[in-house]
């Protein structure tokens, strides 16, 4: 009988797979990282048959590991970098270009140019929760359209389809069968009206983008088809979709609202589940869709830090300090939470809530005795600062969380944790499953095939592993902030 999930998590560096048990145990895992293309100055590329290929691959390595056989698996799930952008080939599924990473910023002089336009910010604010910012998929996709030989004559004739990377994977798994994705991917597309859940015309007729490239959006959890039977022998059902920051939600069982999670990984998103409230920010935080399930939206509010746990790679690969992350933290205790070294990561702009695709990182605060373990701090320290800048938009947005659920790759660190705790002045809580956002799609694939029968059987499987309480004084806590406060000013006016 088959009585096991497997979750497909395409992130920004790595693939992985992993093979969860029904009560959300973690059986096995395999993971594989793939090259960052990096073209020219903020522009950040991804070879799309690599994601398939370490997808694929990791996949079938997760069955074996795990003993199992593919007709174990009662269900997948995908879930997924989100606003990453792929174009590809009706017929052959071949992609016309490389897939456009979230953090690429090439868009950036045409949102500007549309920027001008009387109103349209606002309005498409009001429709989508976003903001007009080249993160999101609806330039990256014109900008596929008008720069690739052919594409926009072959778009209109209806020859291209558009995907998130869910979509993409989904129509590879399928054999080309199924053209569709989940709620909260589309709602990271700056084209779907997250009210009516709906493509927005008007929207699309902005970006000029035919709307026979969309994919079909249904609930996270749906029927989404099945895997072509060449690929693993049998034919496995796909029944969860959601964005990787919404199936961390989902994971973190955040489902009153009020409850908020945020994520460590390459990037940071903190999001806090508004209920079935469309709460729009008055500091630059976006209004997302944290999850459809029954037809039924429960809204989010979202904080985006493009830099997380790509700064300390930075500080590994790009500056050599490090050999590998692990080591952040003894150079962090060794240094003390008491550091004047501010390192603002603004390498591919500033996301939430300065919104500044022009801003170029710095480090602040260099004195003739700083050495390698003070620039290490600076960049875990720099995690703590950026979340708090988001911690005080919802605040001042009304939405206060008591406590915070982290998950990611970064959040084993448990100097960082405690550093966040002190800067927040707000508990940490980490779960015992940290792989939460491969979590969160099991649970949904798990919903469609009827394993589990509600979300609050799904609250129940949630446990604590470790909470850091706030220690620091307020008199430190606001000196040390104040300090990251300048540096930003500093990276903002400096252009
Ligand atoms: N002990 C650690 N301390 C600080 N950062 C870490 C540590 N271990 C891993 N990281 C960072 O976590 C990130 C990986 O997290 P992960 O959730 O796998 O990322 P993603 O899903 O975005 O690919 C890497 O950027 C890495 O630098
Ligand atoms: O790949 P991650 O985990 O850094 O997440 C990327 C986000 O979905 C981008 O919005």
């Amino acid at each position: 009988m088959s009585r096991y999930l497997l979750a497909i998590d395409q992130g920004t560096t790595s693939s992985r797979a992993i093979v969860f048990d029904l009560d959300g145990h973690i059986i096995a895992s395999s993971q594989q990282e793939f090259p960052q293309i990096f073209p020219q100055d903020g522009w950040v590329e991804h070879d799309p048959e690599i994601i398939w290929r370490t997808t694929e691959e990791t996949c079938r390595d997760v069955i074996k590991k795990a003993s199992l056989h593919a007709s174990d698996i009662l269900s997948i799930g995908i879930t997924n970098q989100r606003e990453t952008t792929v174009v590809w080939d009706k017929e052959t599924g071949i992609p016309v270009y490389n897939a456009i990473v979230w953090q690429d910023r090439r868009t950036a002089g045409l949102c500007q140019k549309l920027k001008q336009e009387e109103g349209l910010v606002e309005r498409l604010t009001a429709k989508t929760g976003l903001l007009l910012d080249p993160y999101f998929s609806a330039s990256k996709i014109e900008w596929i359209l008008d720069n690739v030989e052919d594409a926009r004559a072959r778009a209109e004739a209806g020859d291209l389809l558009f995907g998130t990377i869910d979509t993409f994977l989904l129509w590879r798994l399928t054999g080309g069968v199924q053209h569709a994705t989940d709620a909260t991917n589309a709602s990271r597309t700056l084209l779907f009206n997250i009210h009516t859940n709906e493509w927005d015309e008007e929207l699309l007729a902005l970006f000029n983008i035919p709307i026979n490239m969309l994919p079909e959006v249904r609930d996270c959890a749906a029927d989404y088809g099945h895997t072509k039977v060449d690929l693993f022998g049998v034919e496995i059902p796909i029944g969860g979709i959601a964005g990787d920051q919404q199936a961390a939600l989902i994971g973190q069982a955040c489902f009153t609202p009020g409850m908020a999670k945020s994520t460590y990984g390459t990037g940071c998103f903190m999001i806090m589940n508004t209920g079935d409230q469309a709460l729009q920010s008055k500091n630059r935080l976006l209004t997302t869709i944290g999850y459809r399930i029954n037809g039924k939206t429960t809204y989010a509010l979202e904080g985006s830090i493009f830099m997380a746990g790509a700064t300390i790679q930075w500080i590994r690969d790009g500056l050599q300090l490090i050999s590998n992350a692990k080591e952040s933290q003894s150079l962090a205790e060794e240094t003390g939470a008491d550091n004047s070294v501010y390192m603002v990561p603004a390498f591919t702009g500033l996301g939430a809530p300065y919104w500044d695709p022009e801003a170029r990182g710095a480090i602040f605060g260099l004195a003739r005795d700083t050495g390698i373990k003070e620039i290490v701090t600076a960049g875990l320290q720099s995690v703590c600062y950026q979340t708090r800048d988001l911690l005080q938009a919802m605040s001042q947005d009304g939405a206060c969380p008591a406590s915070i659920r982290v998950d990611g790759g970064m959040v084993v660190n448990d100097w960082l944790m405690q550093f966040l705790a002190d800067t927040l002045g707000v508990t940490i809580e980490r779960p015992r499953v940290t792989e939460t956002t491969a979590l969160g799609v099991a649970y949904l694939a798990g919903l469609q095939a009827g394993v589990f029968e509600s979300l609050e059987q799904v609250a129940d499987l949630w446990h604590n592993e470790a909470k850091f309480e706030p220690k620091m004084s307020e008199c430190d806590r606001e000196r040390l902030y104040s300090g990251w406060l300048e540096a930003v000013g500093k990276v903002l006016g400096n252009k």
